[in-house]
């Protein structure tokens, strides 16, 4: 049983390259073989998973935050790899939906036991993602936040996301389909979940299972900017449900058409994409879990 360690160094500030030292002594702890590889580069971590596929690695760890997991998971996915998440990043949400330690230690020790369950993903047109997509508001607020992150704390960059979006957005109309049913909406966005989590430990979704086959909707619908900036704070404790603008869907098929331009926020990372068809994998991939 050997482990593959993909290492982002540059995930969570510099958390990744100081994680190293500890995966040694933790693996050596527990007499496990494994290799670490560094990226230098985005791509890389899905390059490295992909080429893990053929060779004799029965557990791939993502060392990173939710963007490193997000490529690992597009390298793996179609392998026979067990999947390990060590939250070396900024936000790591869907370490925190799976309950894995944010002491890296800890975190090290639960990929040792090597319990695993099979968890869901998602499929955007074809790519995958782990934790959600989002739409409208919340994709320009991932811009801005991703300009500053680097910067400050994750929540911080969030919430500065927030304010500088806000100023520029107008509401999506839009047709979302959910598994065949038709809803219009105007929108201010819609996150697409696996994981309950997103923004750094923001509870979009507080019922959503990674082991269900379906997808928890989050729809905030048209609402002044002003009543928009006092809902913001609610969603950290997922409180947000009890808006009457807000809708909570469930389902396997998500679409969604506009006749405005629509980016997409995949697990934190921007990509500009049409048409936009969500697809729930049930059990796509054994993660290792405490
Ligand atoms: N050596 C490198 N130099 C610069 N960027 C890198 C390097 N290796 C990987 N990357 C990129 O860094 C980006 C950020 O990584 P990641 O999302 O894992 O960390 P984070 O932003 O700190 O965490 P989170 O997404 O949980 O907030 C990813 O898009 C990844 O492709």
């Amino acid at each position: 049983m050997s482990y593959l360690f993909i290492v982002n160094p540059v995930a969570g500030k510099g958390n990744g390259s100081k994680i190293i030292p500890i995966i040694k002594e933790v693996m050596d702890t527990y007499k496990c073989t494994y290799e670490i590889k560094i990226t230098e580069k985005i791509g890389d971590a899905k390059l490295f998973a992909e080429e893990a596929k053929t060779k004799n690695f029965s557990i791939i760890v993502s060392v990173g935050g939710d963007g490193t997991l997000h490529e690992v998971v597009n390298g793996m996915v179609g392998g026979l790899q067990k999947l390990g998440v060590i939250p070396a990043g900024t936000g790591n949400d869907f370490a925190r939906t799976l309950n894995i330690s944010f002491n890296l230690r800890e975190a090290l020790e639960i990929l040792a036991k090597k319990k695993s369950i099979p968890v869901d993903i998602g499929r955007l047109n074809g790519k995958h993602f782990v934790n959600f997509c989002s739409i409208g508001l919340d994709a320009l607020i991932a811009q801005e936040a991703n300009k500053i992150k680097k910067y400050f704390s994750s929540t911080y960059s969030y919430v500065i996301g927030v304010i500088k979006a806000l100023g520029k957005f107008k509401s999506l109309k839009v047709d979302l389909i959910i598994d065949g049913i038709k809803y219009n909406e105007e929108i201010m966005l819609i996150a697409v979940c696996n994981g309950a989590y997103y923004g750094g430990g923001m509870k979009i979704a507080p019922n959503a299972e990674v082991f269900d086959g379906q997808f928890d909707i989050c729809v905030v619908r048209k609402m002044s900017k002003l009543k928009l900036l006092f809902l913001f704070p609610t969603i950290f404790k997922g409180e947000h449900v009890k808006y009457k603008e807000v809708k909570m869907y469930r389902g396997k098929d998500v679409q969604i058409f506009s006749a405005e331009n629509m980016n997409v926020n995949a697990d934190g990372e921007i990509i500009d994409n049409r048409p936009i068809k969500f697809e729930a994998v049930n059990k796509k991939i054994e993660v290792i879990v405490p």
